[in-house]
């Protein structure tokens, strides 16, 4: 039995054989030689015609050098010959203090932000009118407060180009593209511009480290329909990397902030480190099967271990901030613990904004401004936050390897391969995620400021039911005769 070594290019998992035979992979070396795991699974036919064979089931690294029994000689295909994309997906933040109101309203039109029951589906967009309309105001005042618009686009363009240089860098040159769910530049923008470059394969990287149904759920259900409908897009190879948060290269960076923003104080062993992550409601998690609580909180014990290998033993704690709305979000809330730590006698806090890497209105607002004021009302004397990651070297780094290492689960089915599961990012395709998460799309609670009344529980769920019935009978009425408060008040017509 012959045996041949077949060098792999770089991130390449297709290839020709100009033999017929099946190939059993004997051993697999990642790039610094070290032996991986053997894949058992992975026999492979191999036709004599010539065609490509795509090794779908492939669970192994790029680069790595395989031994086989020889079937003959195997030519390898380095995707360097391949349009290599990354879509970088975001939430957008309005520029201006005019667009607030149209980004609001994107954001509440989106059903994965109010989910109505089905019988209500068409009253998702005069909802989302009136919602951005009655909030506009509250959240002009925020974005005129950190400079007239949100910087959540310059940092993320900023972080796009940082990955494309970082990939070119470890050699793979590729494309980068920022698609954001609810501004500019929209993802429907960042597709044409795919399809212009002739992409021909694509990984898809939200930007948010823990999935949640909320944000890289609902920018990835965006994607699903603008690939169903598009031919182009049906036949591109893609993979998703739904979240990220467990990267030894972003857990470190993480730890690294952390621990030199700590030097700040004056007795840093005594800080209280405070994970504040953005909230959803809890029937995301309880009734839709989110997992981005269960991520987050993961996600801060690696934090946190990390911390500890370094000596460092502070106490820390996690909250959920920027609820909107009356219904129930995940618990503990960041401005009820702040009162509480507070209470407890704790009087240095470091506040670390674990859900987002890029600054924001929640960091730059929210936290900056309204917890900190809070925190030193309630008889905490130091305050320190960490700044989001943005462009940080080792993060940036560490997106690319994961970019690298996500290739060869281009076009394949990942996520229903048993050990794509159990691989540190759980790969997956668009439609193979959301089949994942939130299978059945119930019903989430629609976090509207018109339901803030109630005592009890099953009182506000009623009164949110009347509220609905009331809201739709009066748009019922305003768009059957053209008249009434709505139409005063500018709300209505949608399209005027
Ligand atoms: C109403 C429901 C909302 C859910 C659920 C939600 C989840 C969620 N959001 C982020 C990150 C961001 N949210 C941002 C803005 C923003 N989000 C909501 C509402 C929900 N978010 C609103 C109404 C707004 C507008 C701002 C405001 O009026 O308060 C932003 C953009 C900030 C910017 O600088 O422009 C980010 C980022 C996460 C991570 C998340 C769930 C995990
Ligand atoms: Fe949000």
């Amino acid at each position: 039995m012959m045996h041949h070594t077949v060098s792999f290019g770089r991130c390449s998992h297709v290839f020709r054989s100009p033999v017929e035979g099946t190939i059993t992979w004997k051993n697999a070396f990642d790039y610094s030689g070290n032996s991986l795991r053997p894949p058992k699974f992975l026999k492979l036919r191999v036709s004599t015609d010539g065609t490509t064979v795509r090794a779908s089931r492939v669970q192994s690294y790029v680069c790595c050098t395989l031994a086989r029994e020889a079937v003959g000689v195997v030519d390898t295909v380095d995707c360097k010959k391949e349009n290599v994309g990354v879509l970088l997906l975001n939430l957008g933040g309005p520029e201006t203090l005019e667009d607030v109101q149209p980004f609001l309203y994107n954001l509440f039109a989106d059903p994965d932000i109010i989910r109505l029951p089905r019988l209500l589906r068409f009253m998702q967009q005069p909802l989302a009118k009136f919602i951005s309309t009655v909030r506009a105001p509250k959240s002009m005042e925020g974005y005129a407060s950190i400079g007239g618009g949100s910087p959540l686009r310059r940092i993320t363009e900023e972080q796009a180009n940082a990955l494309r240089i970082a990939l070119e860098e470890k050699d793979l040159p590729a494309k980068v593209y920022v698609g954001m769910r609810y501004w500019h530049p929209f993802t429907e923008e960042a597709i044409r511009k795919i399809k212009k470059d002739h992409i021909s394969k694509l990984v898809v990287l939200p930007l948010y480290p823990q999935f949640s149904i909320s944000t890289s759920g609902s920018s990835l259900r965006l994607l699903e329909e603008i690939f169903r409908e598009d031919e182009y897009l049906v036949n591109m190879q893609h993979t998703v990397i739904p979240s990220w948060y467990q990267r030894e290269g972003y857990v470190k960076s993480m730890a690294t902030l952390i621990q030199s923003e700590l030097q700040t104080f004056e007795r840093p062993r005594e800080v209280m480190i405070f994970f504040s992550a953005h909230g959803v409601p809890r029937a995301y998690v309880e009734e839709a099967g989110d997992p981005y609580k269960d991520e987050m909180e993961h996600c801060v014990r690696l934090i946190m271990t990390e911390l500890r290998l370094r000596g460092i033993p502070n106490d820390h704690t996690l909250a959920y901030q920027s609820r909107v709305g009356p219904v129930e979000w995940l618990k503990p809330y960041t401005d009820d613990t702040i009162k509480d730590l507070g209470r407890r006698g704790v009087k240095s806090l470091l506040a670390v904004p674990i859900s987002f890497v890029s600054e924001h209105i929640e960091t730059l607002e929210e936290i900056d401004v309204e917890y900190r004021e809070l925190a030193l009302e309630s008889g905490i004397k130091n305050w320190g936050r960490v700044p989001a990651l943005g462009c940080e070297k080792n993060f940036i780094d560490d997106l690319a390897d994961a970019v690298i290492e996500a290739l060869p689960y281009v076009g394949a089915m990942a996520v229903s391969n048993i050990e794509a599961r159990q691989s540190l990012i759980p790969l997956g395709s668009v439609e193979e995620l959301l089949a994942t998460y939130d299978t059945q799309r119930r019903e989430l609670p629609p976090p509207v400021p018109v339901w803030e009344w109630g005592w009890t529980k099953s009182a506000e769920t009623w009164n949110g039911r009347a509220a609905m019935l009331a809201v739709l009978a009066l748009l019922l009425l305003e768009v059957s005769t053209g008249q009434g408060i709505l139409h005063q008040m500018g709300i209505l017509p949608l399209f005027p």
